[in-house]
């Protein structure tokens, strides 16, 4: 059994606006394993984003603890990658030079051979030398998540990642990010609004309520043929997110009759 690596305890979050103070997360509790693919499922303005960024250090919170293999999480570190909707790429700089730049204190040898690796790993050899510019959606993505990668981060933290891409590129990103989690064992969390996504990738799957966003469930993804699309497994999953995904509505539905 893997060790707990990171611990949600007790979290809430409120942002302020307008002066008025807006309930964002409410009460989340999650322990996830070293090695795990967890996937965040939500109604658009939940908190999933938010989630993600305290994980990552980047927004602090009021009530509560995040902690990182028994760490308090208190701002950004190198052990967590984080990869957003858009590739965010610099403009001015190679597809080599955007993917190391995150790279310090190596020598320029280990740099090299490092990000040789990780290009090879996200399938954009032969375009090293190229700019953002120069590439398809579906690259710079891959460009993306070699750049949250090239620090080889415990665990990596996957925003939407696919949000911007056509239905076809999606399919193929997904696989490649299971193959790259296959390989580097790294821990992920991704956080889509897409259930057949969270079905397809993750081992385990939390689904959250509408805002202020709480765990409503955490589903276990324990069949090989669960990550088969258009099984018997996958189809009886997808329908369990939807359940829970639309039960509010259901309920509002029925009061309305
Ligand atoms: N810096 C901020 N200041 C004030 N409110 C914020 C801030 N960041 C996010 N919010 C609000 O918090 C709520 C949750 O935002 P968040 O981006 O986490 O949602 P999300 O579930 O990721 O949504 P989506 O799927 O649409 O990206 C939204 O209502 C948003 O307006």
């Amino acid at each position: 059994m893997a060790e707990d690596l990171l611990k949600i305890e007790g979290l809430y979050k409120h942002f302020l606006v307008d002066k008025k103070k807006v309930e964002i997360l409410k009460n989340i509790n999650l322990t996830i394993r070293e090695g795990e693919f967890i996937t965040i499922v939500g109604h658009s303005g939940c908190g999933k984003s938010t989630l993600l960024k305290i994980i990552a250090g980047l927004v602090d919170y009021e009530i509560g603890s995040v902690t990182n293999n028994g760490t308090k999480i208190s701002g950004p570190d190198i052990d967590r990658g984080m990869v957003f909707q858009e590739h965010r790429l610099l403009p001015w700089l190679s597809i080599q030079d955007n993917i190391s730049f995150g790279l310090t204190n190596v020598s320029k040898q280990e740099k090299n051979r490092i990000v040789t690796d990780i290009i090879n790993l996200v399938k954009l050899d032969g375009f090293e030398n190229a700019y953002p510019h120069q590439l398809s959606g579906g690259m710079a993505q891959r460009a993306a998540i070699a750049r949250g990668l090239v620090t080889n981060p415990r665990i990596l933290l996957l925003d939407e990642p696919f949000g911007a891409l056509d239905a076809l590129t999606r399919i193929q990103m997904q696989k490649e990010i299971l193959k790259i989690w296959e390989k580097e064992k790294t821990t992920m969390i991704l956080v889509t609004h897409d259930i057949d996504e969270a079905v397809y990738l993750g081992q385990r799957i939390v689904v959250m309520s509408a805002r202020p966003g709480e765990i409503k469930s955490i589903i276990d993804v324990d069949t090989a043929g669960s990550k088969i699309r258009g099984s018997a497994d996958f189809a009886y999953l997808t329908n369990k997110v939807y359940q829970y995904f639309f039960e509010d509505e259901k309920q509002e539905l029925e009061y309305s009759i």
